[in-house]
């Protein structure tokens, strides 16, 4: 599904009132009445709701909901934060139908009119947040603002119009106050700040309301958003042929571990083999191998030279070689920092012409390498953690996570890579625009090594299938193998081992019988 900001929408809706005739009023009817059913699906019979309307469409809406709901039976009233005379548009014509079925409309026009009002809040059982939507400019000011911070002191149920009214809808910020609601059904598509902390909170749970906006409209207006879902991830998996051997399902080199980090290593050969790949070697300083031996049966090893326990440059000339019987290389976890690492990278990135996949000390060593990235003719994925993304940008953690999806668009464009943006909703980022944000996993997956067994799905995928599409999709399944073992077992207690024995359930429920 595509994610679209504010500003979007409504240009999606004005292209589908004006150039495909669909009249405004049609739209909000579907708007309405599709939000009616998800609040009639959520409420009692005998439940009264206040319904607050402001001076726009989004109001609207909200008249198009007491309508509804008060047709099926329930005890509405619609309190309007102005006078009947400032409303106009498709939003006075449903005013209008509530005045002529004499429903039950309240008009406030200053605080004080609405604290009267509000002494009488106890006696609905939900607040219907129709206030503001993709109109929303700048801070929430005026009677909108206070009667924000009155729903929020009330303490009760609350669902949100389009969107929770003060909320950014690109950022998923608070435009000084927005409202917390429990629920919000959201009109033809998300909205980018829905899906981004803090906004999910202001969220709560997510419903798209379909109001017949064409598919036509959507792929032309160029969005390049989406959402990741099973169905999209589906599409997105590496092919596999039944008379698939190893050599088809491709072949990976991890070069990863040092003394002490022995874990990482392992974690990414075998998630690259449980991704599906045919052949992973793992390349590590050579005093590890005996230990890598007794600890990895199907990933064969390679003991490289060393130096302090780390890989050292000796072992350049035979890197050099095992890169060209390859498929992929995936170089950085618990590797370590050091010159000669540094040294390493710089050679993989001058002269590896395969995909590479750059994670933890891969990233940690990149620093100064930077612009070697933008000379490189085959595909990079980075999969920087935040803290990684503010060592590799120079960038505030604080810069960074309050514009996500900015920070790696930006950088995946400068830069020509496949920027993975690890957090909560990981975000793909690819140099041509297209964004992907995930929907998977739990807080149980903050965990060490849960990262090396990214790094390990996505070279596996790139192994058997060299389309950069598939990253999204292992971005996924290793959210998605988190929340099958997070459910087997506890979020708390997840260790990245379960998400080995994750993925083989992640992908039983994905695939489908070709
Ligand atoms: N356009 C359509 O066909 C459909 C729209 N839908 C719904 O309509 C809203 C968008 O409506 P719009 O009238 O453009 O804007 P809003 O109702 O969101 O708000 C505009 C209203 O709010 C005032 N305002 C703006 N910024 C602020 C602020 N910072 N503080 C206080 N007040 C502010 C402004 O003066 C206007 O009066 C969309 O979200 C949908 O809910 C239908 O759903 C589908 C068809
Ligand atoms: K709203």
């Amino acid at each position: 599904m595509r994610i679209v900001t504010g500003e979007e929408m409504r240009k999606l809706d004005r292209i589908t009132i004006e150039k495909v005739g669909i009249p405004g009023v049609v739209l909000m009817e579907q708007a309405g009445c599709g939000a009616a059913q998800e609040i009639s699906s959520r409420i009692g019979a005998s439940d009264s709701v206040l319904i607050i309307a402001g001076k726009g469409n989004n109001g609207g809406d909200g008249f198009v909901i007491h309508r509804w709901l008060s047709h099926w039976g329930y005890n509405c009233t619609t309190l309007l934060l102005t006078s009947r005379e400032q409303i106009s548009g498709d939003a006075r014509i449903n005013l209008e139908i509530l005045y002529h079925l004499n429903e039950d409309v309240r008009e406030v026009k200053n605080e004080a009119e609405l604290q009267e009002f509000w002494n009488g809040i106890g006696k609905y059982d939900l607040i219907v947040d129709a206030i503001l939507g993709t109109g929303l400019k700048g801070e929430v000011r005026g009677l909108s603002r206070r009667v924000i911070e009155m729903i929020n002191e009330s303490e009760l149920p609350v669902m949100a119009v389009d969107i929770p009214s003060g909320l950014d809808s690109v950022r998923g910020v608070p435009l000084g106050v927005a409202v917390e609601a429990d629920f919000t059904v959201t009109f033809g598509l998300p909205k980018l700040g829905l899906l981004l902390y803090p906004g999910k909170y202001y969220t709560g749970d997510l419903v798209v309301q379909d109001i017949g906006i064409p598919d036509r409209v959507v792929k032309e207006a160029g969005i390049y958003r989406f959402l990741m879902d099973d169905e999209l991830c589906r599409k997105m998996l590496p092919l596999r042929s039944e008379e698939g051997h190893k050599g088809t399902f491709g072949r990976v080199l991890v070069l990863a571990g040092s003394v002490g980090m022995t874990g990482a290593a392992a974690l990414t050969g075998e998630a690259a083999l449980r991704s599906g790949a045919g052949l992973v070697t793992l390349g590590i300083p050579k005093s590890l191998n005996p230990i890598m031996e007794v600890k990895l049966t199907e990933v064969m090893t390679y003991p490289l030279p060393e130096e302090n326990g780390r890989l050292s440059r000796e072992g350049i000339p035979e890197i050099q070689e095992l890169m060209k019987k390859v498929d992929v290389v995936a170089v950085g976890p618990g590797l370590g920092q050091s010159e000669d690492l540094v040294k390493i990278l710089e050679v993989i990135l001058k002269e590896c012409d395969k995909p590479l996949v750059i994670d933890a000390d891969g990233l940690n060593n990149l620093k100064s390498l930077l612009h070697l990235l933008k000379e490189r003719q085959k595909m990079t994925v980075l999969t920087p953690h935040p803290g990684e993304m503010a060592r590799l940008t120079g960038l505030k953690l604080s810069e960074i996570q309050t514009d996500r999806v900015g920070v790696a668009e930006r950088f995946a464009r400068e830069y020509g890579v496949v920027l993975v943006l690890k957090g909560v909703s990981t975000i793909t980022a690819f140099p041509d625009g297209q964004i992907y944000l995930n929907s998977t996993g739990n807080e149980g997956m903050g965990t060490g090594g849960s990262g090396d067994v990214l790094t390990g799905i996505l070279s596996g995928f790139l192994a058997q299938q060299k389309d950069e599409i598939s990253i999204p999709a292992g971005v996924y399944v290793h959210g998605l193998a988190g929340d099958i073992a997070a459910d087997r077992g506890n979020s708390r207690s997840l260790i990245a081992g379960d998400l080995l024995r994750g993925l083989a359930l992640a992908f039983q429920k994905l695939e489908v019988k070709r």
